[in-house]
Formats: structure tokens, sequence, C-alpha cells
């Protein structure tokens, strides 16, 4: 089994083992390393599940040691400094699980970070995907220590930001078109567009990863602030048309449009790559355009739609509740949709299911305001575990953003209506606050939002200033 195969290659690293002295990091010699990836390698699925089992739990920390140093710390209370620091050294080093020095040892071979960012991946999943894991509380301390680990190694200062362009390899741009999550790359025209004038992609590399994009982020170089993704993934910048190949008008672009950020490496979750990427990218343009002063994302609402439809469904059962939409709004619905009986929202719930409305200019009219308002509803009201319920809103809340402009058929590409109805929003950075927003989100939830969206939220208290 992984139990008895751990134990005859690194016996001192196991839990049980009496040969699990109290010195701090065992010698264990590389090639033995190397064995135990190469096993793990080979394994399938299942055996990489019981490998992870027998790692969490066989090489966990020795609680019964802990609580011995704990008690030799409490002896000394009283004694010298000297005393008192070696005891609680001894304590230190008995927090410290076999498999963190494991790790350690592996992240010093060829390749061996890299295999640690799949390993992860691998425990992700298996953390996900099976309910009851009889020693899931192991498992996610393996995950803690394998991601703090991963943050030390993935920090800012140790990843190599490169811009990536036309003339960058066919590697990279195949990479870039493949990973791209959001507005999926149809050919080579549109990498081309996504790397030409008036645009910039930039990725974090490192160097334990060569040629591989861990975190990609697009960005549209306009001249305010984008309200509608056609405009730049979809037909040519006018401006960029207008000048000779490659040249751009630094007066055209005032402003730097995150329109896109795919995170590659599943096993660096958590590691919060896309949040310093966008960091590194800001200090980058403003030092390529000093005159640039305006920063936002354009982003999808993934979710959305599906949230009104569920919002719907509560409501069909009960006819008279208008916490959703307003008895004018119903009355303007059934005279779009052309029907007089009182099934206006299970025939509104078809449409919307269908993508329908959005051909028929009268539907599109008396949908704008009820849905722009469920809309900043689900983004500024709708929570999970208290952060916002919206993964985007999060991230982009987290990074010390302001929700700024909810956006009318932002995107009305089939991806756009499907996910939102249409609507994109802007989460604006305003560099001055950033840092200060994030706190505050991260420790009281509190977002950070415009006059717009409050007053479609129907806060009424609106802050003036943006
Ligand atoms: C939004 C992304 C980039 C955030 O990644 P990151 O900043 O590394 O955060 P985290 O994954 O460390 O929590 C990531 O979650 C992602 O790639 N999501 C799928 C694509 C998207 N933009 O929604």
């Amino acid at each position: 089994t992984q139990s008895q195969f751990l134990e005859a290659k690194v016996p001192q690293l196991m839990s049980n083992s009496n040969e699990r002295g109290n010195q701090h990091s065992p010698w264990i010699p590389d090639s033995t390393v190397q064995e135990v990836c190469d096993h793990y390698q080979g394994l399938a699925d299942e055996g990489k599940s019981n490998f992870m089992s027998a790692v969490a739990s066989g090489m966990g920390v020795r609680h019964d040691k802990i609580l011995t140093e704990a008690s030799q710390l409490q002896s000394q209370v009283g004694r010298e400094d000297a005393a008192i620091l070696q005891a609680e050294k001894r304590l230190r080093l008995s927090l410290v699980p076999g498999y963190s020095t494991l790790f350690s040892h592996i992240s010093r071979l060829q390749g061996g970070v890299k295999f640690l960012v799949d390993l992860r991946a691998d425990l992700l999943d298996h953390l996900l995907s099976q309910q009851s894991l009889q020693n899931e509380a192991e498992l996610k301390a393996l995950n803690d220590t394998l991601k703090d680990l991963l943050i030390g190694w993935f920090a800012a200062g140790m990843l190599n930001l490169e811009r990536v362009m036309w003339s960058s390899s066919c590697d990279m741009l195949e990479k870039i078109s493949q990973y791209e999550a959001v507005h999926p790359v149809r050919n080579w025209t549109d990498i081309k567009h996504r790397v030409g004038p008036y645009r910039r992609c930039f990725v974090f590399t490192h160097s334990s990863m060569p040629n591989e994009p861990l975190v990609i982020l697009h960005t549209a170089l306009t001249r305010d602030i984008s309200a509608s993704i056609q405009s730049i993934v979809r037909k040519q910048n006018d401006i960029a048309v207008g000048v000779k190949s490659g040249e751009e008008n630094p007066e055209e672009a005032q402003a730097a449009i995150f329109y896109s950020i795919t995170s590659t490496q599943k096993g660096l979750q958590g590691v919060e790559l896309g949040n310093h990427l966008i960091k590194s990218v800001v200090k980058e343009l403003q030092s390529e355009f000093p005159s640039m002063h305006l920063f936002s994302s354009l982003s999808p609402i993934p979710g959305f739609r599906d949230w009104l439809i569920s919002q719907i469904n509560k409501q069909v059962k009960d006819e008279h509740n208008t916490s959703l939409f307003t008895s004018q709004e119903l009355d303007s619905f059934k005279s779009a949709l052309n029907i007089t009986s009182p099934q206006a929202l299970s025939t509104l719930k078809k449409v919307i299911v269908t993508n329908e409305w959005v051909k028929s200019e009268s539907l599109v009219k008396s949908l704008q305001s009820p849905l722009m308002r469920l809309c900043a509803r689900y983004l500024y009201v709708e929570k999970r575990r208290k952060m916002a319920l919206n993964p985007v809103a999060n991230f982009h809340l987290r990074n010390g953003a302001t929700m700024w402009r909810l956006n009318w058929l932002g995107d009305t590409s089939p991806r756009g209506l499907a996910a939102s109805c249409g609507m994109m929003v802007n989460y604006r950075y305003y560099l001055e606050n950033t840092s200060s927003l994030s706190q505050r989100y991260i420790e009281t939830q509190n977002i950070k939002a415009s006059k717009q969206i409050l007053d479609l939220v129907g806060n009424g208290s609106s802050n003036a200033d943006m």
C-alpha cells in the first residue's frame, strides 16, 4: 500500500516511527526524494488519492510530542531567556509535519515545484470530489501546509512579468489562446488583435515553470472606460485601424480596461496571482503612459441569469408577490410579449432562457430597468458566507476595486446573454483607495459602490462623489 511505500522510503518522516527524532530536517538523499515523486506520478487516480491520504495521516504532526514539548515549555516559566527560547524552539519544531520537510526536499529537485503545484491540484480535486473523507481534517491540514509553501515560492518578488506580443513565441501565443477562460479565442486573427495596437497582454512566469503563463491579464487601452466587450474583442478598434501597424497615439490611451484574467494553475488557487498581476500591470502601464489615469475592469457577471430564473421560479407560485417585478413592469411585459394571460412570468422565463427577448425591441426596452435593478441587487446584496455571491465581484472587491457601473447589453454574444442577460459591470480601481478598500471588504465585507449601483439597488444612500 501507499503507507508501506512511504514507511520503506522515508521512515524518518513518518509520525509513528521512532526514527522521527527531533532533529529538524533529517537528511534524505535526492535520489530517494525523486523516487517518491516518480512513484506518485506513476499512480492512477485511485492510487494518488490513497497516496495523499497516507501522507496526510502518516506524515502529520505528532500530537503526543507537541503536548510533551508544550508542558516542557510550561515548566521553563521563570527560567532564563536561553532556556525558554530553547524550549519554544523545540515546541515549534514539533509543530512541523513530516510532509512539510518532504515538500521542502521535493522543491529542490529539478521540476520539483511544478510537481508540488500539480500535487495540490490533485489534492484540491480530491477534497472537492468525495463528500465523506474519513481523514478530511488531516487532508485539509496537508492542503494548508502546501498552500503556505507555494505562497512563499510564488511571492510577488519571485514572479517574472512578461508582455506577450505578436512577436512572442508561437508556443506562448498558443498557450494564451488555449487558457483563455473568459472570452474564447476563435482563431489566430482573434489572438493577433488581442496583442496588437492598443492592447496589452501580460503574464506572470516563474523560473521553476519556464514558458508556463501562470496567470494571464488582457488589457485594452482606450479613451474612456468601456461599456461593451464587443468594442474590444470583436470589431477592429477604429483608432488601431487608423494608425500604421503597431503605432499608438498615447492621447488615445487614457484608460486601461482589464477585460480578461485567467489563472492557469489550479494548484495555485488561493495564492492570489491575479491580484498581484493587476497591481504589476498598473505600474507597468503608468510608466509607459504617464497620462493614463483610468483603471477599470470590464467584467462578466456569470450566474446572474440562473439566479434570476430561480427567483422567478420562486415567484411564479405567488403571482401577487411584487418583490421581483412591479405590476407596471408585469403589464409592460404582457404588452411586449403580446399576451394577456396571467402567465406573464412563465412566458417571460421562457424568453429569458432562450435569449429570444433580445430580438424584440419592445421587450429589450421593457426589461432594461427591472433587469438592471435585479442585477445590481444580485451583485451588491446577494452573499455567500458574507462575501459577494458572484465570484468575479468577490475577486475584484478583494483587490480593493469599486463596483462602479452596470452596463446594459455590455455583452450581446450568446455567452453574455446566457451568463447575465447581456449585462457587464465595471469594477473600477481608484489607485489611492484600493488598499484601504481591500482591507475593509475583507474585514467587514463592506462593498464600495457608485451612485449608479446604489440607486439601482434602491438604498437611496449614495456616494455622490462617484
Ligand atoms: C479570477 C481569477 C483569475 C482569480 O485568480 P487569483 O487572483 O489567483 O485568485 P485565487 O485563485 O488565488 O483565489 C481566477 O479565479 C480565474 O482564473 N477564474 C476563472 C476565469 C475568470 N476570470 O473568471
